[in-house]
């Protein structure tokens, strides 16, 4: 895809920026210092114990935390990030040499993902700036959902006014439910063309926004003469392929909806396997050697964004090297402080150490792929080229003749044939054979090619397996930010989520894709490997963290210690490790612009989902390789908020934020801390209102300073969900989990107690 450069002017479209880093260094470097000196202090005074259990836990632990410690270091040594200039990119290349672009939007379920929200994401695409004869949407409807088939249809109509309109007035948002909030108007000297047309566009938006509500609120009659006839008493998770062109004209991008075969005998792999379907039609309709996914709660919130992504794809260097072109995962309306810590700014350094190694992991959404590195090419496999067997063609892509003949023309770089481009709707056929649920056995689908099954962070995975293949990816963050996302807004969707990427981590280690073996045998980078070490085991990370939590209070409750003394010199080792630790947070969140208040919450959420959500994923991943329990995708629900201020729901502003709970158990075991924390701190306190005043400051020695810090600190952590103890309803922990966890409690303070007691 590199071109020449027609221009003599030869400023890069794509600059690197390397970012000075050696404070953050020298402070990493200090803490590393720290912890070993807490390590080399433990076995040097590990004969000296009484009780010797609690001691060495700690050392088992620490040296855990100093392990990833320094793995989290490893991936933050060096920072640069990507800047894309689209305006050179412009004057160099002519638009007639951008490549085709194949854009995949995927929805799984129209109640959890309102199809309004899907239909904006439809439309800030089909809007953007790019020739349109080069772009083709396709919508994959794992739903198999009238109504979003319905949707899509009525938002194709509209989009043949909205498009034009965007791109008449050079609208920057065009995401109509961002664009027209209610606060909005045109500005007086806004020429009166616009005013009227602004209008008019506003009420057109309002007339598909109420069909689709409309249609929402009741069951949908499929009537057997219509387009909807195939519809009829279908059932989402047994149904033929069906598979509709709504629009093959030239003034707008294609639209095709989707919605792949699927029956209870096959195993139809979630979102990887809704994408694999996606590229296997897109290969035989339009094989566009560009792909771009967005989920159907991201919208595109910056016009350019396909140009950036081209800046990317036309440096030369990039087209032998990197695999995979990804945007931010950014959120609008996020709720303020980000209370449930899901909305990722802590990673930034982490991004911009990745952008460093061999790139950033692929997140899923926001990301062009390269078709021909989706199919399996690696960066130094130019001379696929040619002849490449029939046989193997057939033995990798599947039976389909017209998606063989595609992937040939992808695999030798040719260019694509442009006859398939104009007219899709000639290509139904085949397209449905390539959309049938036992299409890949056999075949290197899911295992080779395409995205990669065997975890449900499939993201994750096949991104791994591109940089096992030796390709680099890159991030660029233009400004405005290319894409924005719902991040999930209730405490729910948010364990929904967590519990599914940790689950899927984890999943990761135990597939063939496994970072270490893909250094071995593979072509990934070493420090590469060690990044995604680091992300992989966040579940396993909960072993130790809960060891850890336990260990203030068992040692409160027996009286035995696991911290140095308060009056011993090497008692600041652990207070320097957690003010040092604690600082140099904060100053990376000051740095960000994170509030305080947002530091905080980062934080004990950071405690809170390693009690809960990873630990339930570690257990989980037990159960699965017991084979008692199998890994699915839940959705998470995505929540609609009109800009009216007619929020849907009971979201009033003041609850908004609010930590709710059900009957699941996955906070059990941040219940049954707190529950023993609790239990340990009043016991301290018992004992020292028993001591004389003057005795009392021995007495707090000798029941641990440190521990009963320690204690009190996990309690800060765990506020919420002491405040949920006493709450009703949805705000409330339910009283059956605070039973078991109360079991559990009790049970474990007898253990500490047994222990404590000569035998
Ligand atoms: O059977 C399924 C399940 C999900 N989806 C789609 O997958 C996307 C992501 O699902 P969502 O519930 O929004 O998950 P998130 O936790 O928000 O997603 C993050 O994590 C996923 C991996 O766990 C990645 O696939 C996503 O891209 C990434 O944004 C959505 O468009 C869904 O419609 C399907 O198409 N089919
Ligand atoms: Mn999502």
């Amino acid at each position: 895809m590199a071109i020449n450069i027609q221009d003599s002017n030869c400023l890069p479209l794509q600059e690197k920026i390397v970012h000075s880093n050696k404070m953050a260094r020298a402070i990493e470097l200090i803490i590393l210092s720290f912890l070993i000196s807490m390590l080399v202090y433990r076995v040097i005074l590990f004969k000296d114990q009484n009780n010797s259990f609690p001691w060495l836990l700690a050392l088992v632990c620490e040296s855990w935390f100093t392990f990833t410690w320094i793995l989290s270091m490893c991936i933050k040594w060096n920072q640069c990030s990507f800047q894309t200039y689209p305006d050179r990119l412009l004057k160099r290349v002519n638009e007639i040499d951008f490549p085709a672009v194949d854009i995949f939007v995927t929805t799984a379920d129209p109640i959890l993902e309102p199809s309004i929200i899907t239909m904006n994401t439809v439309l800030s695409l089909l809007a953007v700036d790019y020739p349109l004869d080069k772009l083709a949407l396709y919508l994959s409807d794992d739903g198999c959902s009238p109504l979003t088939f319905y949707s899509i249809v009525e938002t194709t109509k509209f989009a043949k006014l909205w498009v034009p309109f965007c791109k008449k007035y050079n609208i920057q948002l065009r995401a109509p439910f961002r664009y027209f909030t209610s606060t909005s108007t045109p500005l007086e000297n806004d020429s009166l063309e616009f005013q009227h047309e602004w209008k008019k566009m506003k009420n057109e938006y309002g007339n598909l926004y109420k069909k689709i509500e409309l249609a929402a609120q009741r069951p949908f009659t499929c009537d057997c003469n219509s387009d909807f006839a195939v519809f009829r008493d279908v059932d989402r998770s047994n149904h033929p392929a069906i598979i509709k062109v709504i629009s093959e004209t030239k003034d707008l991008p294609h639209v095709i909806y989707i919605s792949r075969e699927k029956n209870p005998k096959h195993h139809h792999h979630y979102k990887a396997g809704a994408m694999n379907a996606l590229t296997r039609v897109s290969g035989v309709m339009t094989n566009a050697p560009l792909m771009l996914n967005v989920d159907c709660d991201m919208y595109a919130n910056n016009p350019q964004v396909f140009l950036h992504a081209m800046c990317m794809v036309f440096d030369y260097k990039n087209d032998q090297e990197c695999g995979f072109f990804q945007f931010p995962q950014a959120f609008y309306d996020g709720l303020k402080d980000d209370p449930f810590g899901n909305q990722l700014a802590n990673y930034y350094y982490i991004i911009n150490g990745l952008a460093a190694l061999q790139g950033i992991f692929y997140m899923g959404s926001n990301c062009f792929h390269r078709r021909k590195v989706i199919y399996g090419l690696s960066p130094n496999d130019k001379t696929k080229s040619g002849n490449i067997r029939n046989e193997d063609l057939h033995k990798v892509f599947g039976k389909s003749f017209e998606l063989r003949e595609s992937a040939a023309q992808i695999l030798s770089g040719s260019n694509t044939n442009i006859e398939n481009r104009t007219n899709p709707s000639s290509l139904i056929e085949a397209a449905i054979d390539v959309a049938g649920c036992s299409y890949e056995y056999g075949t290197h689908w899911g295992k080779k090619v395409g995205w990669l099954y065997g975890s449900s962070a499939e993201d994750i995975l096949t991104g791994l397996g591109i940089h096992g293949r030796g390709w680099k990816s890159i991030i660029t963050s233009p400004d405005p930010l290319a894409f924005l996302g719902c991040a999930p807004s209730t405490y729910q969707s948010s364990l929904t989520q967590q519990k599914r990427w940790a689950i899927g981590l984890l999943e990761i280690l135990f597939t063939d894709k496994n970072p270490f073996l893909l250094t071995i045998k593979g072509n990934l980078w070493f420090r590469q490997a060690l990044a995604y070490c680091w992300i992989c085991l966040w579940g396993v990370r909960s072993i130790p963290e809960i060891c850890y939590a336990s260990l203030p209070a068992y040692c409160i409750i027996t009286g035995s210690r696991f911290l140095p003394k308060g009056n011993e010199q090497a008692f600041i080792i652990p207070v320097g490790i957690f003010v040092i630790y604690n600082v140099y947070i904060l100053w990376e969140s000051k740095r960000l612009g994170v509030s305080l208040r947002m530091w905080w919450n980062l934080q004990r959420m950071g405690r809170v989902t390693a009690l809960t959500t990873w630990l339930f994923a570690i257990l989980n991943m037990m159960l699965k390789l017991m084979g008692l329990s199998k890994s699915i995708f839940e959705v998470t629900q995505k929540e609609y908020k009109s800009n009216d201020g007619d929020d849907v729901g009971d979201n009033d502003d003041k609850n908004v934020g609010r930590f709710t709970y059900d009957k699941s158990l996955v906070i059990m075991p941040g219940v049954v801390i707190l529950l023993v924390n609790i239990t340990a701190l009043v016991n301290g306190v018992l004992r020292l209102l028993k001591v004389e005043y003057n005795k009392i400051w021995m007495e707090v020695l000798t029941l641990g300073l440190g521990e009963m810090f320690c204690s009190m600190w996990l309690l800060l952590c765990f506020w919420e969900f002491l405040k949920g103890l006493f709450r009703n309803g949805k705000y409330g922990i339910p009283s059956s989990t605070i039973w078991k966890s109360g079991i559990l409690a009790l049970f474990f303070v007898h253990l500490c107690r047994r222990s404590s007691q000569p035998f």
